[in-house]
């Protein structure tokens, strides 16, 4: 891997105090686009500064292209200018008083005077904005300020950009955009690179990989699908897409092993078989809104006890007769009122299980 993150905690304040960072391993291969995704609080923007050098690493190791950044055990600890990273912050900090030319070559002071101009003029193209070069930062939108700090970052050809909440202060639109041209930027000019967020469209929109923290430990470490189709624990599970635990056991189905579920009976597949050994056999299933499917002819029948329009599709909340609650995306033209019942039923291509949770 390019850039390798080894069991790094972080720690603010007493060695004895929680960590803000707890051992958390990731690895980028050169050119791959990481997202640090999670709750306020869960230690993202934290393991970022470690990278970047900002924080020292109270545990662990960070080498980037065979280089050691930290190494906590040998008390290694890089300067931030002297790791080859750029950064680029929420509030893009663009300097009032220099032209957005002037800003973009602000780290290239070292280059002969052609090679600065046709470097800017290179970073301004890649990002869309050379006719912006003569202005002041002022006269810029906030996207296009946004675009000019990117710009800048990747100037001095950093070995690795590192980005917090880069889009946070931008509105959704702008941000869904920005989202997928920062991808292209990113690609196009081969840059590895690692990202905080707590969007989670905005993580699959730009990450190859994408990692889930939650209270300083990392969950998990995948593509978007596999994080969203196969999340590895609970909290995962939760905070990825829209989704329940419902109740099931593994039982027979007509002699083959089967999920029973509120919905009826899931058999496994190759790919997804089912659950070993649960205690008693009991187990929640993930099902997740897209993982039920609204049919008349459907024997189950549920209430909609609210709904949401989401444009193309209605959220709805729904409670079996059972009393159990599953949450369904189903066809906004399907436009049915509160109370009133509808036939569901479960396709779900991923079975996807956890133990039952005694206290739920
Ligand atoms: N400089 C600091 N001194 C003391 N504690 C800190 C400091 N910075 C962060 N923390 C604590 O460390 C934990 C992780 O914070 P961090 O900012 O890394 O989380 P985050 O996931 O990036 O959150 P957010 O999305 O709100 O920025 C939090 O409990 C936070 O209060």
């Amino acid at each position: 891997m390019f850039l390798n993150v080894e069991s790094v905690s972080v720690r603010y304040g007493h060695r004895t105090a929680r960590a803000a960072v707890d051992a958390v391993s990731i690895g980028l291969a050169a050119g791959e686009i990481g997202v640090l995704l999670g709750p306020s609080g869960c230690g993202k923007t934290s393991l970022l500064r470690a990278v970047a050098g900002l924080e020292r690493a109270a545990a662990g190791r960070i080498t980037m292209a065979g280089r050691t950044l930290s190494d906590a055990a040998a008390g290694l600890h890089l300067a931030p200018e002297t790791r080859r990273v750029g950064m680029v912050f929420q509030d893009y900090a663009l300097f009032p008083h220099l032209t957005v030319a002037e800003n973009v070559g602000f780290g290239l002071k070292a280059l002969p005077r052609a090679e600065r101009e046709a470097r800017i003029a290179a970073m301004l193209a890649l990002v869309g904005l050379g006719h912006a070069a003569r202005r002041a930062p002022h006269q810029l939108s906030g996207g296009q300020q946004q675009r000019i700090a990117l710009a800048r970052a990747l100037a001095p050809r950093p070995e690795l950009l590192l980005l917090d909440e880069p889009f946070s202060s931008l509105d959704a639109d702008l941000r869904e955009s920005l989202a997928q041209e920062l991808r292209t930027i990113l690609k196009d000019s081969g840059t590895t690179a690692l990202l905080v967020t707590h969007d989670q469209l905005e993580a699959f929109a730009l990450g190859d990989v994408v990692g889930v923290m939650h209270d300083g430990r990392l969950e998990q470490w995948a593509d978007p699908y596999t994080l969203y189709h196969r999340p590895a624990s609970r909290f995962v599970a939760g905070f990825i897409g829209h989704g329940v635990f419902a109740p099931a056991r593994v039982a027979a189905d007509g002699g083959r092993p089967a999920l029973q579920t509120p919905l009826g009976a899931l058999a496994g597949t190759a790919e997804c078989p089912l659950p070993g050994a649960f205690p008693g056999d009991d187990c929640e299933l993930l099902l997740r809104a897209d993982d039920v499917v609204h049919d008349d002819t459907s024997p189950v029948k549920a209430c909609i006890e609210r709904k949401a329009f989401r444009g193309a599709e209605f959220l709805y909340t729904l409670r079996l007769a059972g009393g159990e609650r599953l949450l369904a995306h189903v066809p906004s033209h399907h436009d049915h009122a509160i109370g009133e019942w509808i036939g569901i039923r479960a396709e779900v291509d991923h079975l996807v299980t956890f133990p039952r949770e005694a206290a739920r």
